[in-house]
């Protein structure tokens, strides 16, 4: 019996001795490796870790992130051509201000004396109708009224939309020579002086067309600034149009010629060549510009030379346009900022003077502002209805 018990005393020693060399191993295996347990050293209890607040999981399930496509070039679908005029007559208001209200409320006075017609005639000539196209303007409205008796503001205002309409020449044609032929592109050149507008339009001409189903290519012949074959490459961009260039102050002729081959080469309907409208003198523009046409008309006849004038510089721009006009055969005027200004008159003097068809009008900055030109549309917009 005293065996059994000093037996079992002994075991119960050795179950203790195993269990306390045993658990402080493992606690110690627990624990992450200590820096440096030299001797001497005391290895404290290190608070335990904390997951950084990022590997928390979150208090709210959050949708796992959306892969997003690489953003592909989306081409722009410009505005349709057909009826741009009257969706933008708002854009005349400053004119309209001139022509609506003024003229109209003088002709529907009771009494038209001589006075009231001067004043009619002096509002068209501020309006930058001229000189002599207001005096003619007055003469036939004038010789209406009396001989017809017009009275009511509606027959007055009628007979003075149709004597505008008649000075704008509507029989002129005004379309546009893009149209390939001879089994290669149109050719467009566009000139004017800086600052006119001639890049933004060469943009806008080449959406015009693109609306219409045409495929374009750009010649940035504008070499002297250097922005500007920038500028019209994005334009170009914007409805997928290739843009041909050459080195910064390089010769706008040879981009010019490289740009026709270009378009012949790939096929497309158009090649819009924007070009440098440097003033300095006369005989240097002649010389570029004529240059330009010659080179281009290696590869055949240009279609289309169109004038940028800006609407706001009245009759100065009246001037320049002349030098224009004797340097290159122009085929159609585009009169931009035409929504800057309260004299839109200026269409009428300048088809006049020129003996050129207004084509085109920018009525503001938007890709889609330009339209086609219509004369009674103008006009209607001109007079407005509030008359
Ligand atoms: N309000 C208004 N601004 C216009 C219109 N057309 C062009 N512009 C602005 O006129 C400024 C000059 O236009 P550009 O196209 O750079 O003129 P540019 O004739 O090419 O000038 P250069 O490249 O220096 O020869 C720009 O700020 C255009 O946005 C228009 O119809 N209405």
């Amino acid at each position: 019996m005293e065996y059994v018990v000093a037996s079992l005393i002994l075991l119960a020693v050795l179950i203790v001795g195993a269990v306390g060399l045993v658990v402080p191993r493992l606690r110690r295996r627990e624990l992450p490796p200590s820096e440096q347990t030299g001797a001497g050293t005391t290895t404290l209890e290190r608070p335990p870790v904390i997951p950084p607040v990022e590997e928390l999981p979150p208090l709210v399930e959050r949708p796992a992130p959306v892969e997003e496509e690489p953003a592909a070039p989306s081409l722009e679908t410009p505005e349709p051509t057909a009826g741009r005029l009257v969706r933008l007559r708002a854009r005349l208001s400053r004119s309209q201000s001139v022509f609506g209200r003024g003229l109209l409320s003088v002709l529907s006075r009771d009494h038209l004396d001589e006075d009231a017609w001067e004043e009619i005639e002096d509002s068209l000539i501020s309006a930058d109708v001229g000189v002599e196209a207001s005096q003619v303007l007055v003469e036939r409205l004038r010789e209406r009224v009396r001989v017809l008796g017009t009275r009511t503001v509606a027959e007055v205002r009628a007979q003075l939309a149709e004597e505008l309409t008649a000075a704008l020449e509507p029989e002129l044609d005004r379309s546009l020579k893009t149209s390939p032929h001879d089994g290669r592109p149109a050719v467009v050149l566009v000139v004017g002086v800086n600052g006119a507008g001639k890049t933004t339009t060469c943009g806008k001409i080449a959406r015009v067309l693109v609306a219409d189903g045409r495929t374009v290519l750009l010649g940035a012949a504008d070499t002297f600034r250097a922005a500007a074959a920038e500028q019209l490459a994005t334009w170009g961009e914007r409805v997928g149009a290739e843009t041909v260039r050459g080195p910064e102050g390089g010769d706008p002729a040879s981009v010019a010629f490289d740009a026709v081959k270009r378009g012949i080469d790939v096929g497309v309907d158009t090649v819009l060549i924007d070009t440098a409208g440097r003033l300095q003198n006369k005989i240097g523009l002649m010389d570029e510009l004529g240059k330009v046409k010659r080179v281009v008309e290696k590869h055949g006849s240009v279609d289309e030379t169109l004038l940028i004038l800006d609407a706001t510089t009245g009759q100065n721009g009246l001037e320049q346009a002349r030098v224009f006009t004797e340097a290159v055969e122009v085929t159609g005027v585009v009169l931009t900022k035409l929504d800057g200004t309260a004299k839109g008159g200026i269409v009428i003097a300048v088809q006049r003077k020129l003996g050129i068809p207004v084509k085109l009008v920018g009525l503001g900055e938007g890709p889609d502002d330009l339209a086609p030109f219509e004369p009674a549309a103008f006009v209607e917009a001109l007079l407005g209805s509030d008359a």
